[in-house]
């Protein structure tokens, strides 16, 4: 029986991780769960779940949710995701928050130990030198739940390292990937959260419409799988059936395949090296879908892309500068404070306006993290 801290339990992987959770009783228990705002969905959590800590964002929120529980310890805070991340009875961490405030946290695990699901793909945009050298110091594995990396991790499984050739990112295009940039000034919120195959929290369905998802997920792949930019390759893949794909020296390539269904990458990261039975996930049928479509990612038209890739080469403090300026923007899009396209202007201009660091500690990461943030905030 493994003991599972769920960080973002309230969120799209929180919850599909307690369905995987419900699925197998005999192998998981819910021991602590963190969440941020929503008190409804976090009380019909701990109802049925009843675990032993609980995490909230702030006072207002702990105070709120004691009208509905009396549920056992309630903890506030930054510093309590680190102490529900290092308690001694969590077996495995699955980190399902959204944005670099998942940072600590993950380090946190590492130190400890834990076995660690990371879905929290900005965590290793914003200091993946520093987590990936901490993994390799406290001899952790970080398992991917993203379901591109999932399907990499998959594809990489029994072989070397130094026979893959390139690793091929599949990408959907997000609710705008019919539009000409011209059609993308009048967009909606609506629109934009409209995603044509994942149900997925905001924040990242966003970044799925800009293509910065994709360019995410590739520093996200340099860092878990050691490998070169110049490796990693990007294509559209409209029906998001192939999750990605590895080509070795030979030109073999392997991929994963399945219908678009997170439940299953999380699954895995709970249960790698094994693979559990998974009820409520449909069977992939290849004769009904019939076609998959293909085509080259354009850089023009998706700029967020090449921005990922610009900071994701140069590093060092590059990365931690796109990923806060983004997370930035997309809030500030996301309450109407800002049109689509001036996303990628705000990134563009912190990233142009920056000065370089170029081997960032994580005190200077937060540093500028924060400075970004300050700034976009300022201005808009
Ligand atoms: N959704 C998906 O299918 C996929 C997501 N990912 C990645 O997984 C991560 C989560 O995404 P997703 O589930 O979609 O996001 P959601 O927005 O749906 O969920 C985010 C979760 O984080 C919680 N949270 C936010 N801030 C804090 C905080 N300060 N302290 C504690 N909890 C906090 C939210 O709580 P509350 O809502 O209560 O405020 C919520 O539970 C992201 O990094 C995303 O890129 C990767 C692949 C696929
Ligand atoms: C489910 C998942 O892993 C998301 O990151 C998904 O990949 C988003 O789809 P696109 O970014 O390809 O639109
Ligand atoms: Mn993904």
């Amino acid at each position: 029986m493994k003991n599972i801290t769920l960080l973002g339990a309230t969120g799209s992987i929180g919850l599909q991780t307690l369905d995987v959770i419900k699925e197998h009783p005999d192998q998981f228990r819910l021991y602590g769960i963190a969440f941020g705002k929503n008190v409804d969905k976090a009380t019909e959590i701990i109802k049925a779940f009843k675990p032993k800590i609980i995490v909230v964002q702030d006072e207002k929120v702990r105070k709120e949710l004691l009208i509905h529980t009396d549920q056992s310890t309630i903890l506030v805070g930054r510093e309590a995701l680190d102490e529900v991340s290092a308690d001694p009875k969590t077996d495995v961490l699955v980190n399902a928050v959204m944005g670099s405030v998942g940072l600590s946290a993950t380090l946190t695990a590492i130190r400890h130990k834990k076995q660690i699901a990371i879905a929290n793909k900005e965590t290793l945009v914003t200091a993946g030198h520093i987590v990936m050298e901490a993994a390799k110091k406290y001899g952790v594995d970080l398992l991917p739940v993203d379901s591109e990396h999932s399907a990499i991790f998959q594809a990489l499984n029994g072989e070397s390292r130094k026979d893959v050739n390139k690793i091929i990112v599949t990408a959907s295009g997000g609710s705008f990937r019919d539009k000409t940039r011209e059609q993308l000034r009048g967009v909606t919120v609506k629109d934009a959260l409209n995603h044509p195959n994942w149900n997925m929290g905001a924040k990242i369905t966003i970044d799925s419409a800009t293509m910065m998802n994709k360019g995410l997920e590739v520093i996200e792949a340099h860092w878990l799988f050691d490998i070169p930019y110049d490796k990693i390759d990007v294509i559209q893949h409209k029906e998001s059936i192939i999750h990605s794909m590895v080509e070795y020296a030979d030109k073999s390539v392997i991929a994963q395949l399945g219908t678009p269904d997170m439940r299953v990458p999380i699954q895995y990261a709970l249960t790698y090296p094994d693979r559990l039975a998974l009820p409520p996930s449909k069977s992939l049928d290849l004769v009904e879908i019939s076609t998959l479509h293909f085509s080259k990612m354009d850089m023009d038209r998706f700029p967020c892309l090449a921005f990922a890739y610009q900071a994701g080469r140069k590093g060092g403090s590059l990365p931690t500068v796109l990923n806060a300026a983004n997370e930035a923007a997309v809030d500030l899009f996301l309450r109407e404070k800002i049109t689509f396209l001036e996303i990628e202007e705000v990134i563009e201009n912190a990233m142009t306006n920056h000065s370089f660091v170029k081997q960032p500690d994580l005190e200077t990461i937060n540093a500028i993290d924060q400075e970004i943030r300050n700034k976009t905030y300022e201005k808009y």
